[in-house]
């Protein structure tokens, strides 16, 4: 796998983990904060009904408590005291000084119903009204309050209730408070923009329902009541109940004094929507932050590594391949990178300069050793017919401009095909190698010699006339003939002599000093013939 693509997966791991780790917290935190506030928002809600339900019924409980003290409210059921006109009166102006009496009434034990405004039902017995009983069983106590139809209007009523008892305790009737349910109901269960699904509602000691948006539960056992009754004792809380099948978030403040719960209740899928949602988006928000670093660290990374890591392993190839021989330094900016990258780079350059410097040197010798062999001949180490042509062409130039002069002496061994034919080839190379080294031995550094052809030599003596060469040749022609060469019998070369005129071109010159040898060979060989070129 590339080094660009190792890099990349490393970010998207090291983002994923952000993001995981960032998005856990955030949502943890997003969740509790939401969570919080929103059990606020439902505590206050709470708190507002419960305020609202206590400023409700606490001045109707004071009437009743303060009817059932007076001593005219309970005799009012004697025979001999039938003025019900005075308790009327009373009924009256309490009930005009609080809007929210919706009845006033007292009943005895003998039956009779002492209200304002309201004709009972024909065969009407208030003794087994349900807020006669519960008067009764609460005596001589307030009773808590209880839900109950009114007989005729089939409205629902909430009724507070207490015994009229005489000096001896013996039960003379009930004195009662009805309120409407609805006029409680039209505060706290009105509609909350915020939570669609938030309802008020007030609960008896036996978790009874007394206020409910819903008429068709007022009366009916609350179905969390089991859940929340042992927490009731604790005064307010909040929890989470399953009701209706499905799961609520519940906040309950408990009324002592009337051993009433008010509840507020929000679905729990309505309080945690928002709060997922809000967790959703950061969580977007977290990844969008997350990829957008990654993919500037990418791009950073890919720009000062990756982006130089190519260049070099580039460079490292062309060097490998033999190309970077060719380049100077300058070409690769890689070596002034203030990075690893750039020591490395500057190792690789150093490198490929040794390996430069190496590759020059090895190759300035063979050039050289190209040169040599180019210009010698293989088997006696003399100059070469090549490099002897250029030589004389350098010689006639030089003595063409400065009017010099020299001498060319071409010498060939005499008889030589008898030493090949009668002892081998080898023992004739012998022989070859051993005169080109005698001849070369006598004359000086500055003359040139040449293996002209097989067993054919010529010397160019520079700045010499033909009578100084003629002195030479005599000495080579005599130590030849003087040398034991590696045969029996002495071996011996016949000369020719030739010297430059300046009406001479080269190549008559060459022609002249072949002529010469001719003359030599034909004169009887083992000689030296002169002449210029006519
Ligand atoms: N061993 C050996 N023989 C060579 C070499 N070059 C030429 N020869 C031989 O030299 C001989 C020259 O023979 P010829 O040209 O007939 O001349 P010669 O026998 O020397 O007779 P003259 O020159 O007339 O005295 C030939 O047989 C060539 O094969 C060489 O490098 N090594």
């Amino acid at each position: 796998m590339s080094l660009q693509k190792t890099l990349f997966g490393k970010l998207l791991l090291l983002t994923l983990a952000m993001v995981i780790l960032l998005g856990s917290l955030v949502s943890v935190v997003l969740y509790h904060s939401g969570l919080d506030s929103a059990q606020a928002v439902i505590r206050n809600k709470n708190l507002a009904a419960a305020h609202h339900i206590r400023g409700y019924v606490q001045p109707l409980r004071s009437v009743v408590q303060y009817l059932a003290a007076k001593d005219f409210v309970r005799e009012a059921m004697d025979t001999d005291y039938r003025d019900e006109s005075r308790l009327l009166e009373l009924f009256r102006v309490l009930q005009d000084a609080n809007p929210t009496i919706h009845f006033i009434f007292a009943a005895y034990e003998d039956g009779r119903l002492v209200i304002n405004d309201y004709v009972p039902p024909p065969g009407f017995d208030p003794r087994v009204r349900p807020w006669y009983e519960a008067g009764v069983r609460a005596g001589p106590a307030l009773s808590g309050g209880i839900p109950y139809r009114e007989i005729k209007s089939d409205e629902w009523l909430v009724s507070f209730s207490q015994v009229l008892l005489d000096e001896d305790g013996g039960l003379r009737g009930v004195v009662a408070i009805d309120a409407l349910v609805d006029a409680v109901m039209e505060v706290i269960g009105a509609r909350d923009p915020s939570f669609t699904t938030a309802r008020n509602l007030v609960l008896d000691h036996e978790g009874r329902i007394l206020f409910h948006a819903q008429d068709g539960l007022i009366g009916t056992r609350f179905a969390g009541w089991d859940s929340l009754a042992p927490m009731v004792g604790e005064g307010s809380g909040q929890r989470f109940l399953e009701v209706d099948q499905r799961t609520w978030m519940v906040q309950f403040i408990h009324e002592e004094p009337l051993n009433w719960t008010v509840v507020t209740m929000v679905e729990k899928r309505e309080v945690l929507l928002p709060i997922m949602w809000r967790i959703l988006q950061s969580v977007a928000v977290v990844l969008c932050i997350a990829l957008l670093l990654s993919a500037f660290m990418a791009r950073n990374l890919s720009a000062h590594i990756v982006g130089p890591l190519r260049l070099l392993e580039q460079r490292v190839r062309d060097v490998v391949d033999g190309k970077a021989l060719g380049q100077t330094r300058k070409s690769v900016p890689l070596a002034e990178l203030k990075n690893e990258i750039g020591t490395i780079s500057q190792a690789i350059e150093a490198v490929t300069e040794h390996a430069l410097y190496h590759k020059n040197q090895e190759l300035q010798r063979n050039n050289a050793l190209l040169e040599r062999l180019s210009q010698t001949d293989s088997m006696t180490g003399l100059m070469n017919r090549r490099k002897m042509n250029e030589q004389l062409e350098q010689e006639y130039s030089r003595v063409c401009r400065y009017q010099g002069t020299f001498v060319l002496m071409l010498f060939d061994i005499d008889h030589f095909k008898q030493i090949n034919d009668t002892h081998g080839h080898h023992v004739g190379d012998l022989v070859i190698q051993e005169l080109a080294a005698l001849v070369r031995g006598m004359v000086r550094a500055t003359d040139s010699v040449a293996r002209w052809g097989g067993e054919e030599f010529l010397i160019l003596f520079p700045e010499t006339d033909q009578a100084a060469a003629m002195v030479i040749a005599e000495k080579i022609r005599a130590a030849i003939a003087a040398h034991r060469f590696p045969v029996p019998r002495p071996v011996t070369v016949s000369i020719g002599i030739c010297q430059h005129r300046p009406d001479t071109n080269l190549q008559e010159l060459l022609i002249a000093a072949d002529k010469r040898l001719y003359q030599a060979k034909s004169g009887g060989r083992n000689r030296i013939c002169v002449g210029d070129s006519e």
